[in-house]
């Protein structure tokens, strides 16, 4: 008798965490672009100070399933994707969230500003920062996967004839061509 098999999610190839549920509005425009270039990811709620233990798991995690990176979103005294790169080899890509009390400033100083030794890669505050760090993670995966390679193409070359189509300028002059 054959049992009746349920679908498979696919293993996540790039890890997206932020610091809290509140992040969500942000790091959404990095889900989607991932979703956009069918790049399997998974999705957690994460805090260096909240949630400390699940820090630790979720970095061997990592590791465990070969991520290609892991995008980490958090705002004010953004610890989390510092703390995660100390505690995995795994690229972490920081996305600075958009405070209230100040707008972001100190997301990014705190994400940027890492002791020599722990890198960790630093994107725009906000929205830009979080879908730049999707097409980052997808041009990571690009060198070795056919697939993204070709869908990232896709995407920029979509991207250019958008801003070539716009009705309200008169034409870009092309090269060769006035
Ligand atoms: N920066 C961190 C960390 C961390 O770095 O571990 N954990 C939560 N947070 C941030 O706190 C902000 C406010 O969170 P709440 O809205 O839950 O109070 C969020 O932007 C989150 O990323």
């Amino acid at each position: 008798m054959t049992t009746p098999s349920t679908p498979q999610a696919p293993t996540p190839k790039v890890g997206v965490v932020m610091g809290s549920r509140s992040d969500f509005e942000t790091m959404q425009g990095a889900l989607d672009l991932l979703a956009q270039l069918n790049i399997p990811y998974e999705v957690r709620v994460l805090s260096a100070h909240r949630t400390p233990h699940l820090l630790t798991s979720y970095a061997a995690r990592a590791e465990r399933l070969n991520l290609s990176c892991i995008i980490a979103g958090a705002g004010g005294a953004a610890h989390l994707p510092g703390m995660l790169a100390a505690f995995t080899r795994v690229p972490v890509l920081g996305v600075p969230v958009q405070s209230r009390a100040l707008s972001g400033q100190d997301s990014l100083l705190s994400i940027v500003q890492m002791p020599a030794g722990v890198p960790v890669a630093t994107f725009a505050i906000g929205q830009a920062g979080a879908k730049n760090a999707a097409l980052f993670a997808a041009a990571l995966l690009a060198t070795t996967d056919d697939a993204v390679r070709a869908a990232l193409d896709e995407f920029r070359a979509t991207q250019t004839q958008a801003v070539l189509d716009d009705p309200h300028f008169d034409g870009h002059p092309q090269a060769g061509a006035q």
